[in-house]
């Protein structure tokens, strides 16, 4: 590849392509000489749109065509919302960069209720998110939760379209989207937990490759790194897919990292939590520190009766 470009490999959707111009805008900020082109693919994570995500399965359904165009010398990086990038990378390719992380709380939008404790008793309630759904059928089991697919758009018209009375959102996609003005509150990370890297942008590339490396390391944020080392560790140890109902989300005061973590089953009726405290630069231990904590408290049973269904 010519001394000067960059590829980037990404989805279609709003958000994705979104992320891949950050992270251009971002590379020619710090090189003015550098030419960045997208290369946008669907994946299979976008073409089965159809069937609940929990259903469909199968870790990284939405990176592997990006993986495959970097194997192939077509693309050189591939830029990934966090929570969505599975733990092992193919060989040849690594996560190099994590970028300084947005707004990580989940955003409740509706256009007739202020929040959850607003919501009438049995109100519809749009999520995918197994781990959103066990965490708010704890906070009120009385309401129905449905499922809600596609992109953020496709999600908030179905919700204007009147199928459901509140959905759960990202605020970091609604706030990148510049949509914003749609999150009618922000849910606390003490009542939703987020999941692991929620709201962080992280770049894949050929781990041989010097030259993509050098141009890419102006847009690392070390604290962002040490939150999502801790984050993603507690979910490996704990063997979960980005489908099951684990929260994870580290804060870091000083150099003093704080892990909470949390499993539970769909309908929220067993909820476990735990956190770990230690240096920043144990991240990767505390994580797993914390998974061990909540599988002594029974994690293991919730899970594997979530795998089974
Ligand atoms: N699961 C899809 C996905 N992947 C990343 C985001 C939002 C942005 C982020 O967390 O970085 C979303 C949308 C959502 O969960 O509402």
């Amino acid at each position: 590849m010519s001394q000067n470009v960059i590829r980037i490999a990404t989805r279609k959707s709003p958000l994705a392509l979104w992320q891949a111009e950050f992270v251009k805008a971002e590379l020619e900020k710090f090189h003015a000489d550098l030419t960045v082109e997208l290369l946008p693919m669907s994946t299979k994570g976008d073409i089965i749109l159809d069937t609940p995500l929990a259903k469909v399965g199968g870790k990284g359904l939405f990176v592997k065509e990006l993986e495959v165009a970097m194997l192939e010398d077509r693309a050189d990086i591939a830029v990934h919302s966090m929570k969505d990038v599975p733990v092992d990378f193919p060989e040849g390719l690594g996560l190099e960069i994590i970028c300084e992380r947005e707004d990580p709380r989940d955003a409740f939008v509706s256009n007739s209720y202020k929040s959850i404790s607003d919501l009438p008793q049995g109100a519809i309630v749009g999520t995918s998110s197994l781990r959103r759904q066990c965490q708010i059928r704890g906070l009120r089991p009385d309401l129905e939760i449905r499922d809600l697919r596609g992109n953020v758009g496709t999600r908030l018209g179905k919700l204007d379209a009147g199928n459901y009375d509140a959905i759960i959102l990202a605020a970091a996609g609604l706030k990148r989207l510049k949509l914003e003005e749609r999150i009618t509150s922000f849910i606390s990370t003490e009542d939703s937990l987020p999941a692991n890297g929620q709201g962080a942008v992280g770049i894949e590339c050929r781990i041989d490759d010097a030259r993509v490396k050098a141009l890419l390391a102006p847009l690392e944020h070390t604290e962002t790194r040490y939150r999502v080392i801790a984050e993603r560790a507690m979910n490996t140890h704990l063997e979960g897919g980005c489908q099951v109902p684990i929260g994870a989300y580290a804060e870091i005061d000083g150099d003093t990292l704080t892990l909470r973590g949390l499993v539970g089953n769909p309908d929220g009726s067993k909820i476990l939590v735990g956190t770990t405290v230690g240096p920043k630069t144990d991240a990767k231990e505390l994580g797993i520190a914390l998974a061990k904590d909540l599988l002594n408290k029974g994690a293991k049973e919730i899970l594997d009766a979530v795998y089974i269904k």
